[in-house]
């Protein structure tokens, strides 16, 4: 990519004839956004027409769904002008529209007011951009700014929780989708230039950490352990759990026979395990050992599974890392303050007895300390928020979290609320996601992450293989598998709303039919390839004559590509990942179909370059919102 800096704003405007000083507005971001250019420019028209302020109407400048409404459109009613109805204005508005440079004179479709970009005019403000901005188009480092009238000021601080499996114990579908979210909405904080920090917040403390050093003892190897931790250990903290059913078992059946248990309560696993944990919470040293080699060999299996997926996390957190005396003193704040009662020995918190109604009532009565004082998952992530507020002093922070815990973060951030911490409730959000339906590879249901992404990277291969020819110039195919692999899944688990469930269904993930993983990489390595073929420098491309884009197919494409930004600042709105991937969808249909229509080998040499820098442009965006997603796009296949 090239690395060239950009002319100034105003002297490409001023080739177009914009000659004025583009108007000032919230939110207008000319430089890093080309529709913004238009935004200004018509509401600096608008306002003239309509009389109403340009402040009204700037924000009232809409994108579209389909190019053929307009690349903008004004909703008549929005600009809340008495006494004609929406509908006259519109007519009114179109006829006193005067040439613009830029725009051609809108058209009255109902209450709306439609705008089409002089596409030749676009192209010349939108192309050599993307080239130029390269991996940085469709980014924007304003808007993360504490205060955007003064960058010096840094960043805002955005925090990211998410994947957090639990160690020894399966890397379930929720948090493969935990990983794919929050990896993406990381990227995008990023992109729009916040701070941010990546937490992975373990499943790694609790009465079963002491179960499963037990098992070790038993039926642990030093060997499989280093080898592999993550499948070892569970392994054993299976079978440690088979002994500890039997022996509960066999209590009951004692006790119903009238016989003694005593011995097998007092000695049993389950005591045992129960004081192992107890030494690890009282910092026995040898207790500790042995769990935190369990924990770290864990996270460097992790972090290599995770490097895979492109994720990075700068802080290994868990429920083991929340202190003690920060729990304390957070349990004494909740009792003081009359949040948390005592009842039946436990220290719980009724909820209806501070929020009225139906609310309170379905914040239902958590627990927060059990009879024999231990610490709950709740009562961890209070002192963890508080933990994490004090270290970071983030201006907001995420969990990425399934919607089966909803109900777990409703009552976190009420509690918070309630300790009156006001402002820390109003920075916390959850992103919760729906459930993956019948996640099973082929040699059963999948239990870890690097089993699903073996078995779909397999299946790549398989397909791959099926085109000869091709499969031979790949250098690296098991490679390029691997990451079609990993594409699919994430394509497949981006495609719809976080919040709705989905089938887990390998061949339609994998197939270059249809909107999955395969077909972008497909379209991606596509452009790469007639990128290699026609081989222009892009200072060659820099210098296109731009104006020989005529054909309906080269202008859709140029219309949809200028789009990318606002896709981008949008999907800070929805936070979906489906925002990108539906546009990216759309882009390489519109691209697919152009192909035979504006070819590059055979056209004479000022059109092939016109043609490469608009193909070249489309590489660019592309491959900008794949990485957005957390793909790595691929240049063969
Ligand atoms: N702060 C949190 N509670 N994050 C979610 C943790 C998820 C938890 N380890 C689980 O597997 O269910």
């Amino acid at each position: 990519m090239a690395e060239t800096t950009s002319p100034p704003l105003s002297e490409s405007l001023a080739k177009l004839s914009l000659t004025q000083p583009l108007p000032k507005f919230p939110n207008c971001y000319p430089e890093f956004n080309p529709v913004d250019i238009y935004r200004a420019h018509l509401t600096s028209i608008l306002a003239d027409v309509t009389g109403v302020d340009s402040k009204i109407i700037y924000p009232a400048l809409q994108w579209t769904q389909t190019l053929e409404k307009g690349d903008l459109v004004l909703p008549v009613a929005a600009l809340r002008v008495k006494g004609k109805k929406p509908n006259e204005l519109a007519v009114e508005w179109a006829e006193k529209f005067p040439e613009s440079p830029i725009v051609e004179k809108p058209s009255a479709a109902g209450t709306f007011l439609q705008f089409f970009f002089k596409v030749d005019k676009l192209a010349q403000l939108l192309i050599p951009s993307i080239l130029q901005r390269g991996k940085d188009f469709g980014l924007n480092p304003a808007l993360g700014l504490k205060d955007p009238e003064d960058p010096s000021k840094g960043p805002k601080r955005m925090i990211v929780e998410f994947s957090s499996p639990n160690i020894a114990k399966p890397f379930h579908a929720g948090h493969l989708r935990s990983t794919i979210i929050g990896g993406f909405l990381s990227n995008l904080y990023k992109g729009a230039g916040w701070d941010v920090v990546n937490i992975n917040y373990l499943g790694d403390f609790g009465k079963q950490y002491g179960l499963l050093a037990l098992g070790f003892g038993k039926y642990g190897s030093e060997e499989a352990l280093l080898a592999d931790p993550i499948n070892h250990l569970y392994e054993i903290y299976v079978k440690i759990n088979v002994d500890l059913k039997a022996e509960k078992d066999e209590i009951k059946k004692l006790e119903e026979e009238g016989k003694d248990a005593s011995e097998l309560k007092n000695e049993g696993l389950d005591e045992q395990a129960r004081r192992y944990f107890k030494a690890m919470t009282d910092n026995d040293e040898k207790a500790i050992a042995l769990w935190s080699r369990f924990r770290e060999l864990s996270i460097k299996r992790y972090k290599e599974t995770y490097a895979r997926l492109n994720i990075h996390f700068d802080d290994y957190s868990g429920e083991s890392q929340v202190k003690q005396e920060n729990m304390d003193a957070a349990a004494k704040k909740m009792e003081e303050m009359g949040i948390s009662e005592v009842s039946e020995g436990a220290v719980i918190i009724d909820f209806t007895k501070h929020v009225q109604g139906k609310a309170g009532k379905s914040l239902e009565r958590p627990i927060i300390k059990k009879k024999d004082g231990t610490a709950l998952y709740l009562t961890r992530d209070i002192s963890e928020m508080l933990q994490r507020q004090e270290k970071y002093n983030f201006d907001h922070m995420i969990y990425v979290v399934a919607s089966q815990q909803d109900l777990h973060l409703k009552q976190l951030f009420k509690i918070i609320e309630l300790m009156e911490y006001h402002d820390l409730a109003k920075k916390v959000q959850h992103i919760n996601f729906g459930l993956v339906l019948g996640m099973s590879t082929r040699k059963g249901t999948a239990k870890f992450l690097d089993d699903i992404l073996r078995d779909v990277a397999e299946k790549m291969h398989e397909v791959m293989q099926k085109n000869e020819a091709k499969y031979k110039q790949v250098e690296n195919p098991l490679a390029v598998a691997d990451i079609l692999g990993i594409s699919s899944v994430m394509v497949q688990d981006m495609s719809g709303k976080r919040i709705n469930n989905y089938e887990f269904n390998m061949d339609a993930m994998t197939s270059f039919e249809g909107d999955t993983g395969p077909y972008l990489q497909y379209a991606h390595a596509r452009l790469c390839s007639i990128a290699r073929r026609a081989d222009i420098p892009t200072s060659e491309l820099l210098t296109a004559d731009l104006s020989l884009l005529t054909e309906p197919h080269a202008i859709n494409l140029i219309r949809v590509i200028s789009q990318y930004p606002d896709v981008v600042q949008n999907t800070l709105k929805t936070l979906e990942p489906a925002t990108v991937i539906t546009y990216l969808f759309k882009m390489t249909h519109t691209l697919s179909s152009s192909y035979d229509h504006l070819r590059i080998v055979g056209s004479e040499k000022e059109l092939m370059k016109a043609r490469m820098a608009l193909y070249d442009a489309a590489r660019v965006v592309l491959n900008n919102g794949m990485r957005l997603l957390g793909l790595s796009p691929v240049e063969r296949m």
